[in-house]
């Protein structure tokens, strides 16, 4: 089983998190964690924080000579903008006497219920847990484990399907295309005509002082099938997956292969047919996106994730200034206008750390040599069946 607990706050000295239940005597390479983190701070429409971070990890525990110990993981990533913050951020002291306080809360940010239910009148103390600058370490927990996956030759990869109302492929929400997935390269990119017409809403969302959402899709390639189980709802790896994407800041909705337009159509448009190959079941069909019964089917992984526009609004909406009770506009803080693709780099390595846990659950063990003579074992017993 693994886990992973985070700390740290958007504009503190640094974020960190602690990754358990990883077996021994994995290689990992610390290139391979800062890829991602590199990834995640890509993308049209960031704001200017992003050239301000260069993110990198530290690994302060776990790992000695490049191997996994079997002991937790300990990762930081330092915040290198904390030197613009550091009297507004001391842990110890009295606030400054330039100091301004959020109190204008923003409709769509963790702002007006976090102050209520937190009983902080600075709404600076909720956003700066509630900012998806935690992402980092949720990246860099995903980007440590896959590194398990891929000695499995299992592979995740994501890519932006549309922003703003524009498609990036205006068939990949087709059914067919969808179904056709499995034999498409897992690599595909938005086509250039569709990216400039992304970019040019981004643009517009931009002048306006408003900001724009989107979709992405992730495709895990190569699991066997059996990882996730029927036997309990919280075992259901659909379930898992569904709860983990949705546990990322603005993420509004999740589809599993045909997902929603599964309802509108007749059951023999929607379920796989079922071939047998010696050595293995087959299916000509991808409408469930790989997983049945809350089981992987060995076929590929299809998820589609949903994005609402980033609250922060430099056009701000109505809000109420909590200490006055007057109507104000809402607090402005610097900003994405759009951070689709960084969200789908955080989707990514999130559905890795899943199906990590999957894998692990299904294939337990303290080393990487025992898991592997498991997954041997399974893989030999699967083909007889
Ligand atoms: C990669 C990424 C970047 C984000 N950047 C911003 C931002 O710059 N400004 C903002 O208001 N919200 C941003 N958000 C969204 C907020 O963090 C999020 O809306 C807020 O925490 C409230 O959570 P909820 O939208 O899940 O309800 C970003 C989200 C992601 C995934
Ligand atoms: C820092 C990151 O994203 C941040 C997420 C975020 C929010 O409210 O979620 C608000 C912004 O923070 P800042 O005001 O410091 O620019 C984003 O930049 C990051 O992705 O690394």
């Amino acid at each position: 089983m693994l886990r992973y607990l985070t700390a740290g706050e958007s504009h503190g000295p640094e974020l960190t998190v602690i990754v358990e239940g990883m077996p021994s005597r994995v290689p990992i390479q610390k290139e391979k964690i800062d890829e991602q983190l590199r990834r995640r701070q890509q993308g049209y429409g960031r704001g200017r924080r992003m050239q301000i971070e260069t993110d990198t990890v530290e690994v302060t525990s776990g790992i000695r000579f490049g191997e996994t110990l079997g002991s937790p993981i300990t990762m930081r990533v330092v915040n290198r903008d904390f030197k613009n913050w550091i009297e507004k951020m001391s842990v110890w002291g009295n606030p400054p006497e330039n100091l301004k306080e959020v109190t204008r809360p923003r409709p769509g940010h963790a702002d007006l219920a976090g102050g209520l239910k937190y009983d902080h009148e600075d709404l600076r103390n909720i956003l700066e847990r509630a900012s998806a600058r935690n992402t980092t370490t949720v990246v860099a927990a995903g980007a440590l484990v896959r590194q398990l996956l891929e000695l499995f030759k299992i592979e995740i990869t994501a890519h932006v399907v549309e922003i703003g109302g524009v498609v990036a492929k205006p068939d990949t929400l087709d059914f067919q295309q969808l179904i056709d997935a499995a034999d498409r390269s897992p690599v595909r990119t938005a086509d250039q005509v569709a990216e400039a017409k992304m970019i040019a809403k981004i643009d517009e969302a931009k002048e306006r002082g408003d900001t724009v959402g989107g979709i992405f899709e992730i495709i895990v390639r190569g699991c066997p099938p059996g990882l996730g189980s029927h036997v309990h709802n919280d075992r259901k790896l659909d379930a898992q997956l569904a709860g983990a994407l949705m546990g990322i800041q603005a993420i509004k909705g999740v589809e599993i292969g045909l997902g929603f337009e599964a309802a509108r159509r007749f059951g023999s448009q929607v379920h796989d047919a079922i071939v047998y190959q010696a050595p293995r079941y087959l299916r000509p069909s991808n409408g469930a996106g790989g997983i049945e019964g809350g089981m992987t089917t060995g076929q590929d992984i299809v998820i589609r994730v949903a994005m609402k526009p980033i609250s922060t609004l430099y056009k701000p909406l109505a809000s109420v200034d909590m200490k006055t009770k007057e109507v104000e506009l809402a607090a402005v803080e610097r900003s994405d206008h759009c951070a689709v693709p960084a969200a789908s780099v955080v989707g990514e390595n999130v559905a890795a750390f899943v199906i990590a846990d999957a894998f692990l659950r299904k294939f337990s063990g303290d080393s990487l040599r025992e898991i592997q003579a498991q997954v041997a074992a399974y893989q030999s017993m699967v083909e007889k069946r």
